[in-house]
């Protein structure tokens, strides 16, 4: 099938030389055609240009996208949306007073998601898990990495991890899986987390590698849940295993995670809501993506991570959701984009490419996804009829998506 689509008011973030990344000053820079043409050939972009340069196509369907934005699809590195149930009631008791924290203490949390993942049958958590993938779809998403770490045995890890399998083969995006077993110490070893490391260490890790399951290990780095020494080490043995890693970091506390995650060339360091200067400091010049979440920061009301300041010093920075049933229940990369330039204060050229190219390398997906580039797959999303894109983020919280496309089809009505 090819596709024709004409009359574009604007097509965003063209890179006719593709960029793996972009950091600092360059953030600020948003390539774009206004009144552009985008042909797409099977699966992928063929051409693109000005309308004036249109050349003869053997298109079999011709959309016409006056007024309306082409832009390629959000890419959310970040996202937990295999789980069982909901946490309403923790929301409720946080508006009554309780913090994140004491919820988690009193046995909420991720526990909580932990007992109803493991009170659910892996084919109901499939279905469940495949709405809010088709949800996040139609809002714009058009490639993604989903962790585990609600199971926390082997068995129940498993589990997540075949359904990410599942998902995987049953959608047409990208989707990368991630261990995350070190998400919090289960209650059956609350007095012996040496030996719940020691069974993610000898037993969870050698299992998933062996069937393939993960492409990248995470750890919850943090203040009550695994300090920076116990990060290494499981850091260290999923690396032994061919996993990368990339970690959840300085959410509610600065305890050296980021300097961990550097240290093990983790692809990224996620959260960073706390931020030292020598956790800047220690990000230039590697090659570990800074990845904030601002509505993650917006759910629970903690702090916006620093982006303006994180740029300003030279960084990259990508945006994702967290889409978790805790700190995020939502998969909404359109409000995402809005929440960081209203409340970080960074422009709209630089949270989409936050959102988009940066993403894409907080995934190992620079190569294919990302930017309106000759070979990448056609993963796209058409506006509705815009002024132009800095109003996505501007009319915060209003749909202006009309159309998605995944691999050259359309996926939305
Ligand atoms: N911070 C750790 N993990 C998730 C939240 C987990 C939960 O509350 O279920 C996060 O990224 O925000
Ligand atoms: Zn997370």
């Amino acid at each position: 099938m090819n596709i024709l689509i004409k009359n574009i008011r604007q097509l965003l973030q063209v890179r006719d030389t593709p960029v793996q990344k972009v950091s600092g000053r360059e953030m600020k820079n948003l390539p774009v055609i206004e009144n552009a043409y985008l042909y797409i050939e099977n699966n992928t972009i063929a051409d693109y240009g000005k309308m004036e340069d249109l050349p003869e196509t053997k298109a079999n369907e011709i959309i016409n996208a006056a007024g309306k934005v082409v832009m390629p699809a959000w890419c959310d590195s970040h996202t937990h949306i295999v789980y069982a149930g909901n946490r309403e009631q923790e929301f409720v008791d946080r508006i009554n007073g309780l913090s994140y924290e004491e919820i988690a203490n009193r046995g909420g949390g991720i526990l909580n998601s932990a007992k109803k993942l493991e009170e659910t049958p892996e084919d109901d958590l499939y279905r469940q898990s495949a709405k809010r993938l088709e949800e996040v779809i139609a809002m714009g998403t058009g490639a993604i990495e989903i962790k585990s770490g609600y199971g926390l045995s082997t068995d129940a890890e498993l589990k997540m991890l075949r359904v990410i399998r599942r998902l995987q083969t049953n959608y047409d995006i990208p989707i990368k899986a991630t261990f995350l077993g070190a998400h919090a110490i289960p209650a059956n070893y609350r007095n012996d987390r040496k030996g719940y490391i020691d069974l993610l260490i000898n037993e969870m890790i050698p299992a998933i590698a062996e069937k393939g399951l993960a492409e990248y290990v995470d750890v919850f780095c943090e203040k009550g849940y695994f300090t920076t020494e116990e990060t290494e080490r499981i850091l260290e043995a999923g690396k032994a295993f061919g996993l990368v890693p990339k970690i959840h970091v300085n959410q509610f506390h600065a305890i050296g995670g980021i300097q961990t995650g550097i240290k093990h060339n983790a692809l990224s360091v996620d959260h960073l809501e706390v931020m030292r200067d020598e956790d800047i400091e220690a990000l230039k010049g590697s090659k570990t993506m800074p990845v904030a979440l601002p509505s993650c920061s917006y759910f629970l009301s903690i702090p916006y991570t620093p982006a303006r300041k994180m740029i300003d010093a030279g960084l990259p920075l990508a945006l994702a959701t967290d889409y978790n049933p805790g700190s995020t229940p939502s998969g909404n990369m359109n409000f995402v984009v809005a929440t960081a330039c209203i409340k970080m204060k960074i422009t709209p050229e630089e949270a989409i490419n936050a959102a988009t190219v940066n993403g894409a390398y907080a995934m190992g997906l620079s190569d294919t996804h990302g930017s309106i580039t000759r070979g990448k797959e056609a993963n796209l999303i058409i506006t509705r009829d815009i002024p132009g894109y800095a109003f996505l983020p501007y009319a915060f919280g209003n749909n202006h998506i009309d159309t998605v496309l995944i691999r050259g089809k359309v996926v939305t009505p």
